[in-house]
Parts: structure tokens; C-alpha cells; sequence
């Protein structure tokens, strides 16, 4: 679920995203966290990048509106805006581990805290169902691909045939919703009444009369529901084509996380310049490479102009702004310089789900704003805007109310 955190600025309350990482072992879910969390300091002035071994904030790419509005601003790289994001590694998942076998059960629990599931698959098919190496291509990675999302549904349908009884015979009663009392049981998924009908209505079936088959078709579509999917098929640079034609028959993005990482590392040292997501790099004048580094940093090179950028960022805002829906509103005290009650310009980008109002920023804004919510200000207009009305990406926002 979404987490709290506080900003640089200190105001603390906002829900952030967090996405996790699954696959199979040896697929590199660790090399795709570790190059998504290992952000330069300017990009992440934020108190912490990794809050433990397998907890660590990311970052989601976006354009800073302070060009288009003229204003100097701190808080960006170049125009490009970094918003942070938790991610969770999670451990390898191994086949039956919705029956406690390897790390099973933790892993799954770990799914809990996601909003979102970034599903790594071995793209070059070098690596067995365990994650064991074997020859390049050997192994088709859309086994892996069904592996995880089979998994995941029969960790779900194992917690529902636990409690299936028990909500059978409550059923018995009258006015007893049994979608309800299912929602209830996944409420710690963050599973709602409207998923559960949802699910039930697109697999059609009558939830009281289901059999075991029904229920876990059942279990995979709330699954797919209430944890949005996103499949990367990392080791792109390993891969042969014949791998490469059957992933992108599916909505997959190809990345190379070893080749990020070689990247941001490479930043971080000052050799190259590079910001996450870039579609190429610069090497820096003086950057005292070695023939061996020069020669990896040219094949990462080639990849990116193949794949159109290493595929780690990509992910990450795929993952926020399409599975997630979101976009980004940046809220203000001052709409004239663009700044906060400290004078800092621009200084929080928000994630809100598309379709939300200024109304719903102010409580985001504000947690303790209660009734006091008055208007709010579109900057870029300077026009006062109903709390009714839609926020769009981009928007700059100043929240009025009677609080202060
Ligand atoms: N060529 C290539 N190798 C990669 C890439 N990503 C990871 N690897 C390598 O694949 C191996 C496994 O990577 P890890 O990141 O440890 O994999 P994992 O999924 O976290 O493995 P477990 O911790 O066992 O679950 C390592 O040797 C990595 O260097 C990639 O994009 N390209």
C-alpha cells in the first residue's frame, strides 16, 4: 500500500507509491532495485534512498514546469523532475511458492505493501524455472511470465479456500453480501467491494455455487485487478531475437538493469553524464576511462539506441503514470512566484490519480484542512478553479483556505 513519508521540506502525510519487484531468482531484481534506488545526490535530495536491504526509494521521471514558467528552480536537473517512489525487492520466487515452499509466504506478504508489481522475466532465457543458468535461449521467457501470475493467484485463492467455509455458512444468513465479506477478507490488499464484483462479473460466475476451478480463475482476475502488472524483460542484451519476438507479442518493456547500473554508477563517478531515462549519454571531458569500461559503457551504448534507453526508467513511469494512472500536480503558496510559505520554488511534485480535483489535493496538501477547504488557483492561468474540477498533469496549484 501507499506509504508515508515526509519531504525535504518536512511536511509528512503524503501517501507515497510503492511499487515491488518479483520474478523468479537470478532474473536481476536486485540489479534492477539496486539501479532504480542509486540516484545522484542532485536528483535526490531526499532523507534516505534505502531504508533497508530490500526497501529503497526510486524515482519517476517528469518535465519541471519551471522553464515553461520561467521561475529558477532547485528541485530539478535540467528541467527534468525526479519524484520519489518506494520500491521493495523482493526475494526470488520459486515454482510453488504459494505452498510455503523457499521464501513463498514472506514474499508474498511482501506483495502487500505494493501498489503495483513490476514482474522481472529473464528475457534471454538463460536461466531455468529455479533461476539455475542454462544455455542462452533455452528456456521460453513467457513460462515465466505465467509462472508468477499463477503463483500470485494461488497465494490468493489459498487465503479465500481458508476462510471459504466459514463465508459460505455466514451466507446462509439474509442480507448477507458474501462480496463484501470477501473484499473483507483481502482488505489488507487493498481489495474493495467493487474489485470483488468487478472480478466476479468478468470471470461470470455465481460466487455461492463456484466450484475450486471458478475460484481460482476468480482469484487471478482479482489479482490482476487490485495489483496492476508490469512485465520488464530484463537481460534484453543477452537475449536472441527469437526471445525478443516472443516477449514483445505481450506488453513487455526490454531493459538491461546490469547496463543502468553500469550507467548511474558511471554518473555518480563523473565520467559520464547521464540522467535516468536519458535515451544516450555523454561521456565528460577528462572522464579517465578504462579500455575495458570504455568498452562496456559503448555496448550499453548500443543498446539504448536499439531499445530507445536501458528500460529501467521507462518502467518505473510506465508502471506510475499508465498502470497507476497517475500524474503530477505541483502545489504552491505563492502563485505568483511559484514558491512554498518558505520561498522554495516548486518544491513538492505530487502523484495524484487521474480524475482527482483540487478539493482532493487540499487533503493531501493539508491532512488536517478539514472543512476549510475554500478554492483553489491554477497558476499558470492565475484563474480560480472549482474544487469539481479535474486537475491535469502539469498543473500548478494553490490551495486556499480558511486554515491559515
Ligand atoms: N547481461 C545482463 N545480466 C544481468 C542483467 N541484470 C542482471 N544481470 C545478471 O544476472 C545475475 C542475477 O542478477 P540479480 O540481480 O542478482 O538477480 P535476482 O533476480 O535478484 O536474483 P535472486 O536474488 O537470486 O532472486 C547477476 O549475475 C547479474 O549481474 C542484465 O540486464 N543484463
Amino acid at each position: 500500500m501507499a506509504q508515508h513519508y515526509s519531504q525535504p521540506n518536512g511536511a509528512v502525510g503524503v501517501l507515497m507509491i510503492t511499487l515491488a519487484i518479483a520474478g523468479k531468482p537470478n532474473c536481476g531484481k536486485s540489479t534492477f532495485f539496486r539501479a532504480a534506488t542509486l540516484a545522484q545526490a542532485e536528483i535526490a535530495n531526499y532523507p534516505f534512498t534505502t531504508i533497508d536491504a530490500n526497501h529503497g526509494v526510486a524515482y519517476v521521471r517528469t518535465a519541471c514546469p519551471c522553464r515553461e514558467m520561467q521561475v529558477p528552480c532547485e528541485n530539478c536537473r535540467d528541467g527534468v523532475r525526479f519524484i520519489p517512489v518506494g520500491l521493495i525487492d523482493v526475494a526470488g520466487l520459486v515454482p510453488e511458492a504459494h505452498l510455503g515452499r523457499g521464501l513463498g509466504n514472506q514474499f508474498l506478504d511482501n506483495l502487500r505493501q505494493a501498489d503495483a508489481v513490476i514482474q522481472v522475466v529473464d528475457a534471454s532465457g538463460s536461466t531455468d524455472a529455479e533461476g539455475n543458468p542454462i544455455d542462452i535461449g533455452s528456456r521460453d521467457p513467457i513460462k515465466d511470465i505465467e509462472f508468477l501470475q499463477y503463483e500470485m493467484s494461488m497465494w490468493m485463492y489459498g487465503i479465500l479456500s481458508r476462510n471459504w467455509a466459514k463465508l459460505l455458512r455466514q451466507a446462509q444468513a439474509r442480507d448477507f453480501s458474501l462480496a463484501a465479506a470477501i473484499a473483507e477478507v483481502f482488505a489488507g490488499l487493498g481489495i474493495t467491494y467493487e474489485h470483488v464484483r468487478d472480478a466476479t462479473g468478468a470471470v461470470g460466475i455465481e460466487l455461492r455455487t463456484a466450484g475450486e476451478e471458478d475460484l481460482i480463475r476468480f482469484c487471478r482476475e482479482l489479482m490482476a485487478i487490485s495489483k496492476p502488472m508490469l512485465i520488464v524483460g530484463n537481460k534484453a542484451d543477452l537475449a536472441p531475437e527469437g526471445c525478443l519476438e516472443r516477449l514483445a507479442k505481450h506488453d513487455v518493456i526490454f531493459a538491461s538493469a546490469a547496463g543502468e547500473l553500469a550507467l548511474r554508477m558511471a554518473a555518480e563517478g563523473k565520467f559520464v553524464r547521464y540522467l535516468p531515462g536519458d535515451r544516450n549519454f555523454i561521456e565528460n571531458p577528462g572522464a579517465n576511462l578504462s579500455a575495458a569500461q570504455r568498452a562496456g559503457l559503448a555496448k550499453v551504448a548500443e543498446f539504448m539506441q536499439k531499445f530507445d534507453g536501458t528500460g529501467v526508467q521507462k518502467a518505473l513511469d510506465a508502471a506510475v503514470f499508465t498502470l497507476l494512472d497517475r500524474i503530477v500536480v505541483f502545489p504552491v503558496e505563492d502563485e505568483h512566484k511559484l514558491t512554498d510559505g518558505k520561498g522554495r520554488v516548486l518544491p513538492d511534485a505530487f502523484l495524484m490519480k487521474r480524475g482527482s480535483t483540487s478539493r482532493d489535493l487540499a487533503y493531501q496538501v493539508h491532512t488536517d484542512i478539514g472543512e476549510g477547504f475554500l478554492y483553489a488557483i491554477d497558476a499558470k492561468t492565475g484563474m480560480r478553479i472549482k474544487d469539481t474540477q479535474e486537475l491535469k498533469n502539469g498543473d500548478i496549484i494553490k490551495i486556499v483556505s480558511v486554515r491559515k
